[in-house]
């Protein structure tokens, strides 16, 4: 028998829906992915509408394929042992500026070939021609804390689950200006885009939906591929009338106590449609709490109640990882509130953007410059720190008393705060 311990080709292709050339290819690809998850085996349908969403987002597929002697009875070789999914959407980089980001997703490597490199030289290999195509930052959702820092990715929103007490003592200040009302769900495939590109705009850190979110949300493909008949949705409208939010949501049934609703999407596009959705929640007769896994850590409705113990709040978790690809396009980007001028200077562990950056701002615009090597900086960090500061939803005076952040300049981490605000708090609705 050959060498076992493998060699591989590397392969890259677009995702297709069922019945164009290439399907095939997909469908083995995204059989492996579900694998990796430990997923139970997907049916063709389950994998066709999957399928159908990915090639709507322009996914990119990449595989590692066996290329050497595959072992007797075991998986062929047209089964790729590592998977790495890439797709492009806008990220919300504050005060409204969009920036196109490489999204990065079904990162797998089977069991047996693992710890061999494989992720290392996909992941390498992928930030390296996103970088080449100009794309200056990359995103990921990670499955495990202790991965993808050595990557060059930050830590830059994060999320927590929430359990509210919707009985009696449920109470807030908000005086309702809008209204809510009950829909069909289906309603959400045609509102839902509209509503959350509006959220999408106006919330630092928010990226891009895949168009898998709609199905989700509307009750007509679950997690198991399926429809679901437990999903409930209202809409909230706005003092003009139109929809400016909505809440997707199922009951969980009547045993264990206490009764509960668990929210599977809400988006309000305005501060007053959110309060008034949880307005409508803690109003559903019946109900005595409700959950939501996805909940701002920075959240208004702990403001507006009357008893803000009312939430019971557990798990606040890392949520986007970002990393920036390109120092002086990133930094230009963005709109900074505050005026000044910062040396930074930036190591990269992948080499792809190190180097020591002037960051000017006036009236709001930033001109960078990469200065000579020599310059003394302000703030000397990895592109991971600034990765996780670029966001403006973590604080780069932590990062300093963490030892991330080198602080050469005296005060110069609050000055990056200040600089690097946003407008309102950092939040991602979009898991991928
Ligand atoms: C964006 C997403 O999709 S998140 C989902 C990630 N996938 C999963 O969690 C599914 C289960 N896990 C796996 O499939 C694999 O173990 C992976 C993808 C996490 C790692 O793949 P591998 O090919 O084994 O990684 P590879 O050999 O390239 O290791 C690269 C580096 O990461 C480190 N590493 C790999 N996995 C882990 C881990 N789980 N925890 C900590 N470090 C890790 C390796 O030690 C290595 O370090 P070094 O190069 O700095 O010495």
């Amino acid at each position: 028998m050959g060498d076992l311990s493998g060699n591989y080709d590397i392969r890259r292709f677009p995702a297709v829906s069922m019945g164009s050339a290439g399907y095939a290819e997909a469908e083995t690809w995204a059989r492996a992915v579900a694998f990796g998850f430990h997923d139970s085996v997907r049916t063709p349908e389950h994998v066709a509408r999957s399928m159908a969403t990915y090639e709507a987002d322009g996914r990119i597929f990449t595989g590692a394929y066996q290329s050497g002697t595959v072992a007797d009875s075991s998986l062929p070789a047209e089964v790729p042992v590592a998977t790495f999914g890439t797709f492009r959407k806008t990220l919300n980089v504050g005060f409204g500026r969009m920036l196109e980001t490489q999204m990065v997703t079904a990162v797998t490597v089977r069991t047996s070939h693992r710890r061999r490199g494989l992720l290392r030289r996909m992941m390498t290999e992928d930030l390296q021609a996103a970088r080449d195509d100009g794309i200056a930052v990359a995103a990921l959702t990670a499955s495990e804390g202790s991965i993808y820092g050595r990557f060059g990715y930050g830590v830059a929103s994060l999320e927590r689950s929430v359990k509210v007490d919707t009985t009696s003592r449920f109470t807030m200040r908000h005086q309702a200006t809008g209204s809510v009302e009950v829909a069909d769900p289906k309603v959400l495939l045609e509102v839902a885009p509209k509503v959350f590109d509006r959220v999408h705009r106006h919330t630092p850190g928010s990226l891009g939906r895949q168009q898998w979110y709609w199905q989700l949300a509307s009750g007509s493909l679950n997690r198991e591929g399926k429809e679901d008949p437990a999903i409930k949705v209202a809409l909230h409208y706005g003092p003009d009338g139109g929809i400016d939010g909505y809440v997707s949501y199922k009951f969980l049934g009547w045993e264990p106590a206490p009764v509960t609703v668990e929210v599977v999407d809400l988006v309000a596009a305005t501060d007053h449609a959110y309060l008034e959705l949880w307005q409508y929640l803690a109003a559903i007769d019946l109900v005595e709490r409700v959950s939501w896994n996805e909940a701002p850590v920075d959240d208004p409705l702990a403001w507006a109640l009357a008893d803000p113990r009312c939430i019971d709040a557990s798990d606040s978790r890392d949520m986007l990882w970002l990393r920036i690809l390109d120092v002086p396009q990133a930094l230009a980007a963005r709109h900074y509130p505050s005026e000044g001028t910062l040396i930074l200077e930036v190591g990269d562990p992948l080499g792809l953007t190190a180097g020591t950056f002037a960051l000017e701002v006036q009236g709001g615009q930033a001109a960078v410059e990469r200065v000579h090597a020599g310059a003394e900086p302000d703030l000397a960090l990895d592109v991971s720190a600034l990765s996780s500061i670029y966001l403006g939803g973590v604080c780069p005076v932590t990062l300093a008393a963490a030892g991330r952040i080198a602080e050469r300049t005296k005060g110069a981490a609050l000055k990056a705060r200040q600089m690097f605000a946003v407008e309102r708090a950092t939040h991602c609705l979009t898991h991928f």
